[in-house]
């Protein structure tokens, strides 16, 4: 099943347009965790134990791995999905972006040493540095659009040839990327009305929105102006507002309960 059939798939059999990041930090691990011989795993084991009939899709952001010496417990993670949760696809989130020889390896890394189903790209280098991931027909291709860090629009909402640079990559990524229908965009919960605007000019495109939770999104407005036609094509990705919802022994029946309770609330304005 491609990445996009297997997105529609469980987000309809979970009812669900919840996007649960893992993004371990061993700081903050529950202290029952503390001498486990792979603690990142073993948390997100029981995370993803606990939560995967409430979602949509897993994100495990790389750097949370990469930065701690974890590459090793992230392959094992998404390897636990595929076994445990196989109808759930995992999003590797790494914001790639390099010249095409590199760009190929990096695709590698993603497809084939990780197995994600997806993975987040940078569209800055232009089409030649997401083509070797574009072409990879099954597998879903996450471009950057509009993010949800305060400075994003230094860039993003820089104007050229009468309209925004965020603007620009949406209709790339509509007109010219997307030759094998694989392609979704990062659009950030805490930019609302540019999540409407990016509706407007890509209605059946599925967005990737990180920015409930932790960063402070709006979830109605992220739902009354992000859904497409049929009351779906988000996955609203909260990390730290469901991993780390409770950090004592409990915390994997609590992030269960968080994802729940988002589902529901996002559900309450479909
Ligand atoms: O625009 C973007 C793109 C990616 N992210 C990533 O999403 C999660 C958000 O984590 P929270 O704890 O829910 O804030 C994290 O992995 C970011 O790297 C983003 O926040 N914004």
């Amino acid at each position: 099943m491609s990445f996009m059939e297997k997105l529609k798939s469980a987000s309809q059999h979970n009812r669900s347009l919840v996007c649960v990041g893992l993004d371990p930090d061993l700081k903050k691990l529950p202290e029952c965790l503390k001498g486990a011989e792979h603690p990142i795993f073993e948390f997100n084991k029981a995370i993803v134990d606990a939560t995967r009939d409430w979602v949509s899709c897993y994100k495990p952001q790389a750097a949370y791995y990469a930065g701690q010496g974890a590459d090793d417990e992230l392959k094992m993670t998404i390897d636990y999905i595929h076994e445990h949760a196989p109808m759930v696809p995992v999003i590797l989130d790494v914001k790639r972006g390099d010249i095409g020889s590199t760009a190929e390896m990096y695709a590698r890394e993603a497809f084939e040493r990780y197995q994600a189903d997806a993975v987040t790209v940078n569209p800055y280098m232009g089409f030649d540095t997401l083509k070797p991931f574009l072409d990879h027909a099954d597998k879903g291709v996450i471009i950057l659009c509009r993010t949800s860090n305060p400075n994003s629009g230094d860039l993003q909402n820089l104007m050229c040839d009468g309209r925004m640079v965020y603007e620009h990559v949406a209709l790339l990524a509509r007109d010219k990327w997307n030759y094998n229908n694989n392609v979704a965009l990062v659009i950030g919960a805490t930019y609302p009305e540019e999540l409407k605007h990016v509706r407007g000019l890509c209605p059946e495109m599925p967005f990737l929105v990180p920015g409930v939770g932790a960063q402070g999104g709006d979830v109605e407005k992220v739902v009354r102006f992000g859904c497409d036609a049929n009351g779906g094509g988000l996955a609203i990705n909260s990390s730290r507002g469901i991993i780390y919802a409770d950090r004592s022994e409990n915390f994997g029946a609590a992030a269960g309960a968080a994802a729940r309770q988002l589902r529901d609330l996002i559900n309450s304005f479909r």
